[in-house]
């Protein structure tokens, strides 16, 4: 399925966060939306999710307008948001349930498929404990399953491992891309960590509301002129 987003620019206010951003997103892919702090990339966010609405430009997911068809293109996205928005005193297996049904998968089916993501994810056994009784890292996957249940083409992740360890914050980084190569599924993860991303990568740089790169690692970093991402984010951001 092809995604795409086209001459997006939008403003709080008058102050303009982001000015015409357009990018392309390859199927079965891991693309990593990275940027500096302030750069618009959850304002991005709320925009393919329709939290905030369009002021300019549209989003096409395999043809279907988020403007013109805004259910059908919501249907194929996967969204697991900066801030933690599972219910802490449910048990992981509710808080399943309660979202497929949200999507309107029969009860035997949220079960068929939550306790699919849930062996992918090791977290079985935890099916039947509260939320609370789980970890940062069990946490952010129990989100990425629940974000998976009514079968997207496209995961959307913004920042999904602030507040992890070092460890666990690798581990849900290799789980995701293992979800591509298993699943083709096309993945955007937003970050301002240089460390997640890998030069194989598709990689799109956003700095003060513009996407200043977007390419695989490898070849903005030789159109930069520079020996590694680190480098290239340098010199085309000021940060890292
Ligand atoms: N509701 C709002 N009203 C006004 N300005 C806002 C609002 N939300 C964000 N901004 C501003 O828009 C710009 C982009 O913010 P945004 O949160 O999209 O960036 P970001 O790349 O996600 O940064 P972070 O990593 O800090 O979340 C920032 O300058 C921010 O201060």
């Amino acid at each position: 399925m092809t995604i795409e987003a086209r001459d997006i620019s939008f403003h709080y206010g008058d102050k303009a966060v982001l000015k015409e951003v357009s990018f392309a997103l390859s199927s079965g892919r891991f693309h990593a939306l990275l940027g500096p702090n302030g750069a618009g990339k959850s304002t991005l966010f709320g925009l393919l999710t329709r939290l905030l609405a369009l002021q300019q430009g549209d989003v096409l997911l395999g043809g279907q307008s988020l403007r013109k068809q805004p259910a059908e293109a919501m249907r194929k996205i996967g969204v697991v948001f900066q801030q933690n928005a599972l219910d802490l005193d449910l048990t992981v297996r509710q808080n399943l349930h309660y979202h497929a049904a949200l999507h309107g998968l029969s009860r035997k089916e949220a079960r068929a498929r939550g306790d699919r993501e849930l062996t992918r994810f090791n977290l079985l056994d935890r099916a039947d404990d509260a939320v609370r009784q789980l970890n940062g890292g069990h946490r952010r996957r129990v989100e990425i399953a629940r974000a998976l249940l009514h079968q997207p083409s496209l995961l959307l992740l913004d920042e999904p491992t602030v507040g992890l360890d070092v460890a666990s914050r690798r581990a849900l980084n290799e789980h995701v891309r293992t979800l591509c190569e298993q699943d083709g599924l096309t993945v955007l993860w937003a970050t301002h960590l240089i460390e997640e991303v890998q030069e194989q990568d598709k990689v799109l740089i956003l700095h003060q509301g513009r996407l200043l790169a977007n390419g695989t690692g490898q070849v903005i970093c030789e159109e930069q002129g520079a020996q590694n991402l680190a480098e290239t984010f340098h010199k085309l951001t000021g940060a890292g």
